[in-house]
């Protein structure tokens, strides 16, 4: 195997490629372009006018994800995958991955769309350096553009594998895309209304691209994720990658449940309290009239939406972020 397929490896070692360039039997061309980040192009004869990118790591913890990538790129660099797509592949916060941490300072998936330049350190940097990354990546013109970030989540979930869904003023979420994550194993989406400061809000908000966030299972060590079951994912990654996805007439969504942001809570300050026990699942259901959280000055979440449910309750983020999302059912009724 070429040895920029061991991307992982050079990345947990912290390592820089000897040679930056390498070329597969097949005429597939590897390029390091910096710590975890490594674009792949196809011979421009095969080359199908899709620019494909696939990011994990972005939370140090979150391995399956980083493994996943890791087989893509193994078999890319033997030439068992033929890719007819141009890709790039990025580990997104190496320091952490190499402590097995979510983050080291600071979570950088909340110092996108222009948050890191509001903050410092090496989390911050390396927000600055994936928005470059992409944006470079993402800059040619008149090409298909697809993002999948890839997580896994704290906690167990009702829903094992769901996608989020970026917003944008003026711009409507596809079916057509929704009907290939259902393919590839997702079993609900999360339709976003407002901006964000992920990555996958910033290549879908910026950089014009289909993007999400893929939230797979739940964040083990490497080598114990044998329980969260990718390969769906997986094949359909592979058949993207090659172009040999499935035709499809209609954009058939079977079963794939939507849902919309009720409401966001936010953290204000060290008095922030959240109603629930530690090891509530994602998508638990909350009755109306039930008092979620209690912040200073007297604020209280109180559940008044009919069919709510939480995901990402987390009472340990530092104030000002997130503590959870409340959702509800929506239909595909928006949709293009
Ligand atoms: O399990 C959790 O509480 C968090 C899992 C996770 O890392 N989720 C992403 C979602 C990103 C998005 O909103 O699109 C995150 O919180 O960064
Ligand atoms: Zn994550």
């Amino acid at each position: 195997m070429l040895a920029l397929g061991k991307l992982l490896e050079l990345t947990l070692a912290g390592r820089e490629p000897a040679e930056k360039t390498q070329l597969t039997v097949e005429g597939v061309r590897m390029r390091w372009l910096s710590e975890g980040a490594l674009e792949v192009r196809p011979p421009e004869a095969r080359d199908n006018g899709l620019d494909l990118l696939l990011s994990a790591g972005i939370h140090g913890n979150e391995t399956a994800p980083i493994e996943l990538l890791d087989r893509l790129l193994h078999d890319i660099a033997r030439g068992d995958l033929k890719p007819r797509a141009r890709i790039l592949f990025l580990f997104g916060n190496p320091e952490a991955i190499r402590k097995g941490d979510r983050f080291v300072e600071q979570d950088v998936n909340r110092l996108f769309n222009g948050r890191h330049e509001q903050s410092s350190g090496s989390e911050a940097l390396r927000a600055c350096e994936l928005e470059r990354l992409a944006a470079s990546f993402f800059s040619l013109p008149d090409r298909q553009r697809l993002h999948y970030d890839l997580h896994t989540a704290i906690r167990g979930s009702k829903i094992e594998q769901f996608a989020l869904y970026p917003w944008k003023e003026g711009r409507q979420h596809s079916r057509q895309e929704l009907a290939r994550l259902r393919a590839a194993g997702m079993e609900a989406v999360l339709l976003q209304n407002k901006p964000s400061i992920v990555f996958s809000s910033y290549t879908y908000d910026k950089l014009g691209a289909e993007s999400f966030t893929l939230e797979l299972g739940k964040a083990r060590p490497f080598g114990q994720n044998a329980g969260v079951n990718v390969s769906l994912l997986e094949t359909r990654l592979k058949q993207i990658i090659e172009g040999t996805e499935p035709e499809s007439t209609e954009a058939a969504l079977d079963g794939l449940q939507l849902y919309s942001v009720a409401r966001e809570i936010i953290k204000h300050s060290d008095s922030f309290r959240l109603n629930l026990p530690a090891d509530i699942e994602n998508f638990s259901e909350l009755d109306v009239g039930y008092l979620l959280a209690e912040d200073i000055a007297n604020t209280r979440w109180i559940i008044e939406e009919e069919g709510a449910r939480i995901i990402f309750p987390n009472p340990k983020v530092k104030n000002g972020l997130r503590a959870g999302i409340l959702i509800v059912p929506t239909t595909d009724e928006n949709l293009a």
